[in-house]
């Protein structure tokens, strides 16, 4: 291994207390709301088809322009405490929500910008009224954070001069003094989530990526770091130069999943996914016609997907600007909040099973209780379960504890029977296992 200054603080998982809860929360939403929910994709009556958020970028809207947007921010509808109720009825144990995006619109009142919601029509600190609502829901706060910020002059996506590192230089200084803020400001803050890390500017200020989870973690005990944050000695991202997870997490599935199969390695670390429901739109967008919107059951299998692999899973939400929802996130929080009250008990505190992926559907584990999530029923009624060496499957029950029959097929296989009366949509077995390495068995191989 090559020594490294501002590479990986620890090799393998956290297992305190703050981490567990990060990991056992399992299921989280993304808020993404700011200035770019007001045009909801459009600009000077050109509807672009890219994520909506940054219609800045393909509108080519000078800074100054995009920010007097600020004079439009007045959301009548915003009601914190109907948002977390909204959570809570989704089933969501946290909420990630946009501090700042990269447009540079604050959603507290930042002394260190002029562009926050202290300088628009509604004043008020929308950040602080949505942390409250939520933990008074039992929900936890993390905090999506955007380093790259289009409003502030000193900003550089690269440093190619003296100027450029005096400029990004007040740049960090700037953005640490708004991160102790919000750390200051918001104590029951549990994780910090950062986007806007790509640049050459901030690979080659990888120390500065170090200090800054020190500093929050110095602040805030417990708090988590999403590895999207972290540039090495090297400027090496996410996994430092000897292939280390900085951070607490891996934060690199955006909109995609891991293998089932091929990428079991992830198994390893802790990470979290992030997701849009249509093709690819976080923040509010006045048009989902132009791209494909995933229907509930494609949301809850990438949930149950995530969740089988050892990771989270954060659904995204694009408020509108009035600070009302649109009826299709409305119906699929219900619909997700449905399931999950039925089912959340394969999901909440669940953990990769290390068994082999059959085509039924998802293996989630809890303790030595082994879940299957079955969303593709076969023809034969028999869903076929082979276990690792030395582990029996002993049950196999509906949550209500009917009992729908198991057997023994060959060495560590099993055909675990449908219920009689299949289920109107994906659900759950809870299997009973024996776990014995000293095991053995009556069966012989074939001589080939
Ligand atoms: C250039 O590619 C991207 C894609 C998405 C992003 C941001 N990350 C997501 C979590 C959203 O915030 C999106 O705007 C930034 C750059």
């Amino acid at each position: 291994e090559i020594s490294l200054k501002y590479g990986a603080d620890r090799l393998g998982k956290r297992h305190d207390d703050s981490m567990r809860k990060f990991r056992d929360n399992r299921l989280g939403a993304f808020i993404h709301w700011g200035l770019y929910a007001i045009p909801g994709g459009e600009w000077n009556g050109k509807v672009y088809n890219g994520a909506a958020e940054w219609l800045k970028s393909w509108a080519k809207v000078p800074a100054d322009e995009w920010l007097k947007l600020m004079d439009q921010w007045n959301p009548e509808k915003f009601n914190a405490k109907a948002w977390a109720k909204m959570a809570k009825k989704m089933g969501v144990k946290y909420v990630k929500i946009t501090t700042k995006h990269h447009e540079g619109f604050c959603l507290w009142p930042s002394k260190y910008s002029q562009y926050t919601v202290a300088q628009t029509p509604y004043k008020k600190d929308i950040l602080g009224e949505l942390i409250k609502a939520y933990n008074d829901e039992g929900i936890d706060v993390h905090f999506y954070f955007s380093v790259m910020d289009w409003s502030h002059p000193d900003y550089r996506y690269d440093i190619k001069s003296k100027e450029d590192e005096a400029a990004f230089n007040r740049f960090l200084e700037f953005t640490d003094n708004q991160l102790k803020e919000l750390a200051t400001r918001y104590p029951t803050v549990k994780d910090f989530w950062f986007d806007g890390t790509w640049d050459a500017s901030i690979k080659k200020n990888g120390w500065w990526t170090a200090h800054v989870e020190q500093m929050l973690k110095d602040m805030l005990p417990g708090v988590t770091i999403n590895s999207r944050l972290r540039a090495d000695d090297y400027g090496k991202r996410h996994f430092d130069s000897n292939g280390h997870l900085m951070g607490d997490y891996e934060s690199g599935y955006e909109r995609r999943l891991p293998d089932p199969v091929k990428d079991v390695k992830v198994t390893r670390w802790d990470w979290e996914a992030c997701m849009t429901v249509p093709e690819n739109q976080w923040g509010y967008h006045k048009d989902w016609s132009i791209s494909y919107v995933k229907t509930p059951l494609e949301v809850l299998e990438r949930i149950v997907h995530a969740v089988s692999m050892g990771g989270n899973m954060v659904v995204n939400f694009g408020p509108q600007a009035d600070g009302d929802f649109r009826h299709e996130e409305k119906e699929l929080a219900d619909a997700i909040g449905k399931w999950m009250q039925e089912y959340g008990e394969c999901i909440y505190g669940c953990d990769y099973a290390g068994w082999d992926k059959q085509s039924w559907g998802y293996y989630t584990r809890k303790g030595k209780d082994v879940y299957m999530v079955v969303f593709n029923p076969p023809y034969s009624k028999l869903l076929v379960v082979k276990t690792p060496k030395g582990t029996k499957v002993t049950k196999a029950v509906l949550l209500d504890g009917k009992d729908i029959g198991v057997k023994e097929t060959a060495r560590n296989e099993y055909n675990v029977n449908m219920p009689a009366k299949a289920p109107a949509g994906p659900f759950v077995i809870k299997l009973q296992i024996e776990e014995d390495a000293s095991v053995t068995d009556k069966y012989r191989d074939a001589l080939t």
